[in-house]
């Protein structure tokens, strides 16, 4: 040692010193990271630890019940990346608990999420007092704040019951004709030319909803949109129902308000339309007009336009009719509503009979029991033809089944809720599970496969009524319930239909992955290989 330090002390002096200062250096270095290290993790710890404190103290101590179990995940993000990382069915599925009640953080948000028959059924019969709908501040823009998605309680009620009249079956045979055209028109350019055509299923059934839904709820007709503008517009507004509500030039939501702007124009112009002309009926828009008992001339302007939206509530409940500018947030919340939901349903059809052969071989045979198969025509189809059609009716129930478009509905809680064996508190966000239920309950056997022939054994309807009454919710349930049902499921029976007759189909990807954006869909938009049916 002695020989080392004489040596090396003597001969190079100044190594030792860096060599000490650098050995000094190099541990307080150490100390440091190690004391950041532990710092960090303690503030982690820390936060995480007050942040699931401070949510489990939001419980009600007026409720002798507890929160229901799970986690708030960590401070601020709480168990988004989780939701994120691990997709909607894994994340279910690694949390749900054998009640399936569950709470955790996500959005923003302390959420209980709910894929039980029996809580959903508790929890929907608290509507509308207990428990109000909850759209993003981005979706409740473009809806518009006097339509039917955004008002509650009373006023709810009676808005609802006065746009009920536009999708009575007397209304669906009416737009029958301009469903079937549309539908045929877009379904035959599919296979134009001798030659296969390579397509994406989803974006192909987006653009044939875009016209069917401007056709059939403001009636506009591609003549009367010569440049596409309001297309354009629509589908604009339709693609951002979800970003960020900052209308800063620039940004997606100030497109948005200008897109919507465009599709409000339009409607007020065929609001004006309608009040100097004694047509049929043609659209929904044409329908509600007609059922205010008086004309668009009638109705209050737009310079009163300001006060409307104060006091448009009251006015709608106080005389059951709706003022012009409730008719155009109506019109636009329906055709909005109606978009992307059809759209998947479509693009499901297209993938499960695509999948399934012999379940497509068994629709046909239907539609040549009915003549339809190779009729030739493109007005052959009624209201009461596509009714009696019972293998097309089980399989429309059955891809709503398997995929459901909507696979979770969101509600928020306005006081301190109790349901069997826990409490929400007030201002919690509350979400019912369809696609998951439909994937847990016991009212289906063989859960996992397309069988359109369940639907053919008349006991399982009775038996979803009386047994199961929340285990079957592709269009919702309770005074939230689907407005468009009906008009929905006619619109998938005539794609079905035409499809089948007009079209054979490959799917190029038949088992891509599903996900939510925020309706449910195939991550790769279905690409599939069209030619004409031989
Ligand atoms: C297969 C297609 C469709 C599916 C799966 C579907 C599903 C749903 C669901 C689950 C709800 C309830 C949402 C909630 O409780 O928060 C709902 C509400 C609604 N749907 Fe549909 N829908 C479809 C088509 C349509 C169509 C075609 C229209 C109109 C043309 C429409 C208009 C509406 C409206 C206006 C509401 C809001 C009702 C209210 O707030 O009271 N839907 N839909």
């Amino acid at each position: 040692m002695e020989a080392f330090f004489e040596s090396s002390l003597i001969q190079h002096p100044l190594q030792l010193l860096t060599w000490g200062s650098n050995a000094v250096t190099e541990a307080s270095l150490l100390t440091s990271v190690l004391a950041t290290l532990a710092c960090g993790l303690f503030t982690v710890f820390l936060s995480t630890f007050l942040w699931r404190w401070h949510f489990e103290n939001c419980r009600d101590p007026s409720s002798s019940l507890p929160l229901p179990p799970g986690s708030f995940g960590w401070p601020v993000v709480g168990e988004t990346l989780h939701y994120l990382r691990e997709g909607m069915t894994d994340f279910v599925s690694n949390r749900r608990p054998k009640d399936g009640v569950f709470k955790t953080h996500l959005l923003g948000s302390p959420m209980v999420r709910v894929d039980s028959d029996q809580k959903i059924s508790q929890l929907a019969s608290k509507e509308p007092h207990g428990l109000a709908s909850s759209l993003p501040q981005s979706t409740r823009f473009i809806f518009g704040e006097n339509g039917v998605s955004v008002v509650s309680g009373k006023d709810h009620a009676s808005m609802k019951k006065n746009l009920r009249q536009a999708f009575a079956p007397v209304r669906l045979r009416d737009y029958l004709p301009i469903v079937q055209d549309c539908i045929r028109r877009h379904v035959t350019s599919w296979a134009q030319g001798a030659d296969e055509n390579k397509m994406l299923g989803f974006k192909a059934c987006q653009r044939l909803v875009c016209d069917l839904i401007l056709e059939t709820v403001v009636g506009c007709t591609r003549d009367q949109d010569p440049d596409g503008k309001v297309r354009e517009a629509f589908v604009i507004c339709n693609d951002n129902m979800f970003c960020v509500p900052l209308a800063i030039p620039g940004t997606t939501f100030y497109k948005v308000k200008q897109a919507r702007q465009v599709v409000v124009d339009f409607a007020k112009a065929r609001i004006e339309a309608a009040s100097s002309s004694d047509k049929d009926y043609v659209s929904v828009l044409d329908v509600l007009l007609t059922h205010q008992g008086k004309s668009a001339e009638a109705l209050p302007k737009d310079g009163a336009e300001e006060n409307l939206r104060e006091d448009s509530d009251e006015k709608s409940s106080e005389n059951g009719r709706l003022s012009e500018i409730q008719l155009i947030d109506n019109a636009v919340t329906i055709m909005l509503a109606g978009t992307d939901t059809v759209t998947s349903a479509l693009c499901s059809i297209l993938k499960l009979l695509g999948k399934y052969p012999e379940k497509l071989a068994a629709f046909r045979k239907e539609l040549e029991s009915q003549d339809l198969l190779d009729s030739g025509r493109d007005d052959d189809l009624s209201f009461e033809l596509i009714q009696s059609m019972t293998y097309l009716q089980a399989v429309n129930k059955e891809v709503l089944r398997l995929l459901p478009p909507v696979a979770g509905m969101f509600r928020s809680t306005k006081k301190t809720v109790e349901i069997e064996g826990c409490q929400i508190p007030a201002n919690w966000r509350v979400l019912y599970g369809v696609s998951s239920m439909h994937m847990v309950t016991e009212a289906f056997t063989d859960r996992e496969n397309f069988v359109p022939e369940r639907w053919l054994d008349p006991n399982l309807e009775k038996q979803l009524k009386n047994e199961y009454p929340c285990s079957y919710l592709p269009f919702g349930i309770g005074s939230r319930m689907c407005l468009g049902r009906e008009l929905a499921q006619l619109e998938m029976s005539v794609f079905a239909i035409e499809v089948a007759r007009l079209i054979d189909w490959t799917l190029l990807n038949p088992d891509a992955r599903r996900v939510l954006r925020p309706i449910e869909k195939p991550f790769d938009d279905l690409p599939v290989a069209v030619r004409r049916r031989k």
